[in-house]
């Protein structure tokens, strides 16, 4: 008999791409969906999830109980709220979560199977039963690097972030293109006449970006024309929230550090909100822990995982396949403007760019579920 998987937060946008993927790869062959709404309990199951019960409240305890495995991707407060209640309760099912709030617990790992899969083996070995998806820009970096991290290869590592809108949710990318348009809007009669001043152009465009009408509201700040040099929480020691998760997360998936009793790997971050819509991009300075020729280190680049591909070093490459552009909407992690840096040859440039709803959000759920099923 097939299990039942209860399913919260399945119609928000990360739950959406993450069923989106599930159909695709007929995930929900496998087991008996069991559809839950904070927002529409009795209300019907998605369409396309035929015969699936009418959807369930997700704040019922008893309901959840019933579920030997929970995938949510209702987002952090929800986890706060509900978790610890359901742990409570007594329920010792599998708890897997995109959200933030459980990651760095001890009794949870950050699942991304391609780069961690002795780590969340082992974790099901000793009875662990929260497995969470990591910060999005960690997964999206990690599988661009595998390789290099495998062959033991990075010293330390800064990383040099542009974020997309998605990051913050569905209403941030509309904000963002509200204000697109809204600027195109305050100079469209200037930009229709080939012959008017572009600087009376640019003198419009901030007029609108500096004017309060312009919406806000989730960014704080107007981010269409601009950009925001800080992302989640201000930890108070110069760090934001989003620079510190990219230490301490990329640590806890590759098993090292203190509570693995190994050295982990010094990873310093300055993050970056620009206005691409939901790929995020990384400029990497990597220390390397020796001097390895650049077609080597690309070798293992490639071997690192089938996802991630190697963009040679030249304009038109770069150009072509290294822009979220050419990488939304797809599971590639391609890496490129990979070359030795002028201060010495241990010394590794390079830039990735990742879908963050795909490798960073909802694939590496849903591929922990079937690690679950036994089906991977
Ligand atoms: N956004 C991102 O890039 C990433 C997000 N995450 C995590 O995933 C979690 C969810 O994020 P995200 O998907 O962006 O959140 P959303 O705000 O898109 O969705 C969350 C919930 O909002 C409710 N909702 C209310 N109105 C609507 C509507 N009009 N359309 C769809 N859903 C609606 C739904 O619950 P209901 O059906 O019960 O009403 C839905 O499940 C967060 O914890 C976040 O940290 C993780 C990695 C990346
Ligand atoms: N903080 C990320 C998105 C996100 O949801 O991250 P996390 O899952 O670590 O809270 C961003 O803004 O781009």
């Amino acid at each position: 008999m097939k299990q039942a998987v209860g399913l919260v937060g399945w119609r928000g946008m990360v739950g959406s791409v993450l069923m989106q993927r599930m159909r695709d790869e007929n995930d929900f062959s496998l087991f008996e969906p069991v559809f839950f709404s904070t927002s529409n309990a009795g209300g019907p199951a998605p369409k396309w999830a035929e015969g699936a019960p009418a959807l369930q409240d997700a704040h019922d305890i008893e309901a959840l109980k019933k579920l030997p495995i929970i995938v949510t991707a209702q987002g952090g407060d929800y986890t706060t709220a509900i978790y610890p209640k359901l742990r409570a309760a007594g329920w010792n099912g599998i708890w897997i979560d995109a959200a933030s709030t459980l990651r760095m617990k001890d009794d949870a790992i950050i699942v991304l199977d391609p780069v961690n899969r002795p780590v969340i083996d082992a974790a099901m070995g000793r009875g662990i039963k929260n497995f969470i998806g990591g910060n999005c820009t960690v997964s999206c970096m990690l599988m661009g690097l595998a390789g290099l991290f495998n062959n033991d290869l990075v010293q330390w590592m800064t990383c040099m972030t542009y974020q997309a809108a998605s990051g913050g949710g569905a209403q941030h990318m509309r904000e963002l293109l509200t204000q697109f348009g809204l600027l195109n809007g305050a100079v469209k009669t200037l930009l229709d006449d080939p012959a008017s001043a572009i600087l009376e152009i640019d003198r419009g465009v901030l007029r609108a970006q500096q004017d309060d009408a312009l919406p806000h509201e989730h960014f704080g700040v107007p981010l269409g024309g601009s950009l925001i040099p800080w992302i989640d929480k201000d930890l108070g020691n110069g760090m934001s929230r989003e620079e510190w998760k990219g230490e301490v997360e990329t640590n806890k998936i590759l098993g090292r550090g203190q509570a693995f009793g190994t050295p982990a790997t010094p990873i310093d971050s300055l993050c970056v909100r620009i206005g691409a819509m939901r790929c995020h991009s990384q400029a990497l300075t990597i220390k390397l822990t020796r001097d390895v020729p650049i077609d080597e280190i690309e070798g293992m680049v490639r071997e690192g995982s089938k996802w991630a591909k190697v963009i040679p070093n030249e304009r038109e490459a770069t150009m072509k396949d290294l822009t979220p552009v050419a990488v939304t909407g797809t599971l590639d992690i391609p890496v490129g403007r990979m070359r030795k840096m002028s201060v010495g040859p241990e010394y590794l440039s390079a830039f990735t760019v990742g879908d963050q709803l795909l490798w960073g959000a909802a694939e590496p759920l849903r591929r922990m579920l079937r690690i679950v099923l036994g089906e991977l």
